[in-house]
């Protein structure tokens, strides 16, 4: 009898005294990011994802500027914005691959208070097919474009903190930078390395009141996807798809949301919340909460993350079996 009362105790009080030593040393603290009558700056911000972040950033009362290569989408965009929101954006044309210019428009655009990293693209091809040039280009705008865009913009972003608040840079990451996927060496080595980026630089900005944010969506319906599916492996779809699609505009509110609440890591849908977790390894974790679900559930996690791999090898042997079929079947 004492014996099971005992249990019952420490079955409530152990995770309470858990929960209180994660309250204790989950760094970095907690932080809130105003957006409204602040400057959001986002690259990529003429199309999908950017664009619905643009609208949205408007719409909440923040200056936004958007940068990205070609002048005619960006005047589109401006366009639908202020039909929307009755808002003037500011646009700049640059390509991130090409740093002065990135430096020209982030001095045009003045300090910034939320800089949003998103350009990016995405062509999936088995490594054996796809071109170097093609996974330079890759690595180049998702990448190093960003190194550009951060370097450009930091000095600024540091100077005017004193007299403006937390700022914040976000990085636009991908499910497929959690995990690597068929037909994605490259796009998955440019989203992995922005995590590496990431985890780095908000231990070096901290100081300067900055706040990294890094955000995973999965498949987004944007005219980037569209082209993408006009040539992408089978096997690509096929996986992509356990987690599903969402709206510009839905990944939008959710980075939007985490972009504000200070999360480092931000998840999109509800694989992305199991994604987060199985993956949390040693990121910086502000809330103590999503700390405390990330050390119980670890375990469970990963057996779900051992079945999705079962489940995915399954499907490559699959597609094998039936290639080898056809190339046997005569003429
Ligand atoms: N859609 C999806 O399924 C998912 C997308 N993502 C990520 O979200 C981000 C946005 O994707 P999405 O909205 O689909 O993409 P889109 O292709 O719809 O838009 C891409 C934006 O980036 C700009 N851009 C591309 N290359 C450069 C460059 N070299 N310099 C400056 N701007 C550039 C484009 O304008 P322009 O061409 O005129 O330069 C455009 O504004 C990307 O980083 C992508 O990897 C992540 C997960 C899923
Ligand atoms: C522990 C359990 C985990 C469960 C969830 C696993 C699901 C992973 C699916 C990954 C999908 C990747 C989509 C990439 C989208 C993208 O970036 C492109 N559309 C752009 O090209």
């Amino acid at each position: 009898m004492a014996d099971s009362n005992l249990f019952c105790i420490s079955l409530i009080l152990l995770p309470l005294i858990l929960l209180f030593l994660l309250f204790l040393i989950t760094r970095p603290r907690p932080i809130q990011i105003p957006i409204k009558k602040r400057h959001i700056f986002i690259t990529g911000g003429s199309s999908g994802i950017g664009l619905a972040l643009a609208h949205r950033a408007a719409s909440e009362g923040a200056r936004v500027s958007i940068l990205s290569r070609s002048i005619d989408k960006l005047e589109e965009a401006k366009n639908a914005i202020r039909q929307s929101t009755g808002i003037d954006v500011a646009i700049f044309a640059a390509d991130v691959r090409d740093f002065e210019a990135v430096q020209r428009a982030v001095d045009e655009a003045g300090p910034i208070d939320v800089l949003v990293v998103n350009q990016g693209v995405f062509v999936a091809q088995e490594l054996e097919e796809q071109k170097l040039e093609e996974v330079r280009f890759i690595i180049d705008v998702n990448l190093m474009g960003s190194f550009n865009m951060i370097k450009a913009a930091l000095p600024g972003m540091k100077r005017s903190r004193k007299d403006r608040g937390p700022g914040s840079i976000a990085l636009m990451s991908s499910q497929a930078g959690q995990v690597g996927i068929y037909g994605y060496t490259a796009y998955s080595a440019s989203k992995f390395g922005l995590r590496g980026l990431a985890e780095a630089l908000q231990q070096e900005v901290i100081g300067d009141n900055i706040h990294v944010s890094l955000v995973f969506p999965p498949d987004t319906e944007t005219p980037g996807l569209t082209e993408e599916n006009k040539r992408k492996p089978q096997l690509t779809s096929i996986i992509a798809a356990s987690s599903g699609a969402m709206k510009a505009d839905e990944v939008a509110k959710k980075a939007l949301d985490g972009i504000k609440s200070g999360s480092f890591t931000i998840p999109c849908n509800s694989e992305g919340i199991l994604l987060a977790i199985a993956t949390a390894g040693l990121s910086p974790q502000r809330s103590y909460l999503m700390a405390f679900v990330e050390v119980v559930a670890a375990g469970i996690v990963r057996i779900a993350a051992l079945c999705f791999q079962w489940n995915w090898y399954g499907s490559i042997e699959k597609w094998h079996m039936q290639k080898n079929r056809k190339h046997q079947m005569p003429p």
